[in-house]
């Protein structure tokens, strides 16, 4: 089944079609780096998290880039205040920001690049759109001429006359029409500069997503994505300098998540009402509030409460009981000679609930119907186990397949996963153990050294001592 995917660009869902086959190409706005992260943009970057993963495990390979905006207005603000070196500033919310994310279990993007370390970049995308005529020097800076854009507003479908009715606009004295924006501004005393055509200065905010992303995905690719805060003015001025620039289409489909709330506003740096990820990782398991995210829709709202990160905990246990029960019946399970009533029921719950899951994927990555299938499989599942004295060994597979997938998507019990893993590979070892004893008792030595000389070279080494023999790993 394709993947359709809903384009805040047609505010429609559509059917998805990568620009290259099997290659996804995606470009998710980053962080601005002068305080920690909280769990808003947590909501958002999980949601990313999984809509790659999916795309992943679908069989794409996903190339992604996250920008990083280490220098800007509110981290020159926040270093003012704190009388700190904006630079040392950004770096140190950078390096925490990724430790949360790690924290959390999002993968890491390809790419992240900085705006500082694209200076140059940034400027030549500057000039080439001075010189086509979209861009003008003020006094205080270069300002996009947002009216010389005819496709101005096609992403917010707002129009520039209400721009400047509603005065959503930015500042600047230099601009010759109020709704032009800055594209770099030249520095005030004391600010941090960099040598530009203009004069010493910094690059404005929109200019460096147009920027990075052309640079590292392409003139045209497949995703954009934020949060819905930054359709506009954000992703609206990103799509007018890249398609001036370049004078065609430059993403495919645009997708913005929906606000984490609190009390019925945005969780938000700027109004003070915002859980650090760390504070919330105190007292949550990273899964907790993983799967707290991913009882919603990534597009609708969701409200920071109690209640739902408790519904959530609650929901992982279930989950993990249930991958228990299943562990634990394996080992009394049998093979199937044949299926009574009980096995098809369960066959089916877990064919339907799988079949479901991918469906509401598919649907523009519909976690939170996924999430439902995913408790049919585990309440059939349970069901079934209380049902038979000795579980079908085939039936408890399909359901060990079942949450493997869903672990690999929503990036829950992967450690788990793992554990088993390790389990198998040290049965292996006591197996080849056991065989070498046997061997050097038939006094077939040769093959008994090959078996110790070969799993040295996995880089398990195996020590015989008056008590038996015993392996340790090491490095090879
Ligand atoms: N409450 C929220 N819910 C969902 N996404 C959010 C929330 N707050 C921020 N984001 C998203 O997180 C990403 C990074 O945000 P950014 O660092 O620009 O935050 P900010 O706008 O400076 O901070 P804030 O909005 O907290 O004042 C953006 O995609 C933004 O849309
Ligand atoms: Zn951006």
């Amino acid at each position: 089944m394709a993947i359709k995917i809903y384009n805040t660009l047609t505010r429609q869902k559509e059917e998805f079609k990568p620009l290259r086959e099997g290659e996804v190409r995606m470009y998710v706005c980053g962080p601005t780096v002068y305080d920690y992260t909280h769990i808003g943009h947590a909501r958002t970057y999980i949601a990313f998290d999984v809509i790659r993963r999916y795309l992943e495990h679908k069989g794409y390979t996903v190339l992604m880039a996250m920008n990083f905006t280490d220098i800007d207005d509110k981290i020159i603000r926040r270093a003012n205040e704190t009388g700190e070196d904006p630079k040392e500033l950004a770096e140190k919310f950078l390096k925490y920001f990724l430790e949360d994310m790690k924290a959390l279990k999002v993968k890491p993007a390809d790419i992240y690049p900085r705006v500082t370390e694209h200076i140059n970049d940034i400027i030549d995308f500057v000039k080439k759109l001075q010189e086509k005529g979209y861009a003008y020097e003020g006094s205080d800076g270069v300002y996009f001429e947002v009216r010389k854009f005819k496709d101005y507003g096609k992403l917010s479908k707002i129009k520039v006359e209400e721009l400047v009715k509603g005065a959503r606009v930015e500042p600047g004295e230099g601009k010759k029409n109020p709704e032009d924006f800055a594209l770099w501004k030249k520095a005030k005393p004391g600010e941090p500069k960099w040598k530009s055509p203009w004069g010493e200065g910094r690059p404005g905010w929109h200019i460096e997503c147009s920027t990075m992303s052309t640079k590292y995905l392409g003139e045209s690719f497949d995703i954009h994505g934020g949060g819905s805060d930054l359709i506009f003015p954000h992703h609206e001025n990103e799509i007018a300098q890249t398609e001036a620039c370049t004078g065609h289409e430059w993403v495919r489909y645009w997708m913005h998540t929906g606000f984490l709330m609190v009390n019925g506003e945005k969780m938000s740096k700027s109004l003070g009402n915002f859980v650090t990820i760390r504070e919330a990782l105190e007292r949550y398991d990273p899964e907790v509030i993983r799967l707290f995210v991913l009882q919603r829709h990534y597009r609708s709202p969701l409200d920071y409460t109690e209640e739902g990160l408790e519904h959530a905990k609650n929901n992982l246990e279930r989950l993990y009981n249930t991958l228990e029960n299943i562990r634990v019946a394996m080992e009394r399970a049998e093979i199937s000679f044949k299926w009574d009533n009980e096995e098809f029921e369960a066959y089916e719950a877990i064919r339907d609930g799988r079949k479901k899951f991918y469906d509401a994927m598919d649907d523009d990555f519909n976690t939170a119907e996924a999430l439902k299938a995913v408790f049919e499989v585990s309440n059939a599942v349970n069901r079934y186990l209380t049902q038979v004295e000795r579980p079908k060994e085939s039936i408890l597979r399909k359901a060990w397949e079942f949450f493997k997938i869903v672990s690999e998507v929503f990036g829950i019990f992967e450690d788990y996963f793992r554990e088993e893993k390790a389990g198998e590979e040290e049965a292996l070892i006591k197996l080849l153990i056991d065989v070498r004893a046997q061997l050097r008792k038939e006094r077939k030595f040769d093959l008994a050294d090959k078996i110790r000389d070969e799993l040295r070279n996995l880089g398990i080494q195996l020590e015989d001592t008056p008590q038996g023999t015993v392996w340790k790993r090491i490095k090879i």
